[in-house]
């Protein structure tokens, strides 16, 4: 006996009534995508859950791969039988003793095909006394068992499934549009860009940098936390812009107090048109309050003026530890802290305003013209897809 299936449990999905079908058949399309690579096995959708049938492939792998997916709340392997008592005790036993580390179960048995002739509650004590008389060293335990064996009568046949696994939770990705993620290299846009993802949002990221001040490593290093944020959802696009020139000129022309400010606005003005061109109707940042000069409430809105787009700020009221927390969980902690240099670090003034005046900002803007480099800028931005599937030599291959 073995495996055929691995049971896919919604999370939150499960409660977004009308709109339910969007989005099951978006995490059924996500589902496919991370399995794309293993042709024979298939993702069949029902109303209130989803099976990968295995067709004979290892269902650990697998299981693995799709816990990192959005939407999915938990997995759990499943054998299917008919609905007859022989064969439905045969597979329990199986599950049972496959199940790695467990000495105390509970049968849970749900009856929804209403001819089985056993009532649920009790087949749990049929199906319990058969388990306890053909092994040896189990116990049943109601309350806290390692194990819970469940299983479901169905009109359309009996699953019985192993351990429930836990998943990302969350919704799938691209069920709620898509955003333009400023990604810095620093920890805070990969984790804003992750909790963006876990609410169901596509991300495409734009990445400033400013050669020869920023080295191809810095660069790599933003690739590299891309890559990590594709393992929750679907390869990203992430535009590079040429920030070089803009951020000289910025350097020269502001007041040094200033600089900070307005180049963060060059960057929204730039984010914003490049989210129109790609039809994307939010930017998101790692910005959180009160952590640096351009994150205070004054800088904030100095910042926001230029943009009519909302802009998400998932972390604006989280600590850094947590944040740091969050990096460590997905993997991005370790590429943040890669000592790499990024264009806002070197172009950083001595004391930026904390309490920028949005009078003085926009005083020291029209006094220069910006608008010839800003097309220029925007005209060399340049686009790079990493991919959900690429291996580590192919980011190599792109830089
Ligand atoms: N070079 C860049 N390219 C794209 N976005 C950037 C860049 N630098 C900063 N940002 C955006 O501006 C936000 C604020 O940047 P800042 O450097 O003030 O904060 P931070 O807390 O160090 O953020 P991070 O850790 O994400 O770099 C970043 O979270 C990011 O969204």
């Amino acid at each position: 006996m073995h495996y055929e299936y691995i049971l896919i449990r919604y999370g939150e999905i499960a409660l977004k009534g009308k709109n339910r079908k969007i989005f099951t058949q978006k995490l059924q399309e996500n589902v496919q995508s991370k399995v794309k690579d293993i042709p024979s096995i298939k993702v069949k959708r029902q109303r209130d859950r989803m099976y990968i049938l295995l067709n004979g492939q290892d269902p650990e792998p697998i299981i693995e791969r799709c816990r990192t997916i959005f939407g999915i709340h938990s997995l759990s392997k499943a054998i299917k039988v008919d609905n007859e008592e022989e064969q439905i005790k045969k597979a329990a036993l199986f599950a049972l003793q496959e199940a790695q580390g467990v000495k105390t179960f509970k049968v849970t048995t749900k009856r929804t095909d209403k001819e089985f002739p056993v009532r649920s509650q009790q087949f749990n004590q049929v199906l319990g006394g058969y388990l306890l008389k053909n092994t040896e060293g189990y116990t049943v335990d109601v309350h806290q068992p390692d194990m819970e064996l469940r299983v479901e009568i169905r009109q359309d046949g009996t699953y019985i499934t192993s351990q429930k696994i836990l998943a990302a939770g969350g919704l799938p990705v691209g069920s709620s549009g898509k955003t333009l993620l400023l990604l810095s290299g620093g920890i805070d846009s990969p984790v804003a860009g992750y909790l963006t993802m876990k609410r169901g949002v596509q991300v495409e990221a734009v990445h400033f940098h400013s050669p020869p001040f920023t080295s191809e490593r810095a660069k790599q290093k933003v690739f590299d936390l891309a890559r990590q944020l594709t393992k929750y959802g679907h390869s990203i696009r992430i535009h590079v812009v040429p920030f070089t020139k803009l951020q000289q000129k910025v350097h020269q022309v502001i007041p040094h107090g200033y600089s900070m400010t307005v180049m963060r606005r060059m960057m929204m003005r730039i984010s914003e048109q490049i989210a129109s061109k790609e039809g994307i109707l939010s930017l998101t940042t790692g910005e959180s309050l009160g952590q640096v000069a351009s994150q205070t409430m004054e800088s904030m809105h100095a910042i926001n003026e230029v943009t009519n787009y909302p802009v998400l700020r998932p972390l604006i009221t989280m600590d850094k530890e947590d944040i740091i927390d969050v990096s460590q969980k997905i993997d991005t902690y370790d590429i943040s802290i890669r000592p790499y240099e990024d264009c806002c670090t070197v172009f950083v003034p001595d004391a930026p305003k904390t309490m920028p005046r949005k009078e003085k900002v926009n005083q020291f803007e029209q006094a220069e013209d910006f608008s010839d480099l800003l097309a220029e800028t925007l005209e060399n931005v340049e686009i790079v897809t990493i991919d959900s599937q690429a291996k580590e030599e192919e980011f190599d291959a792109l830089l």
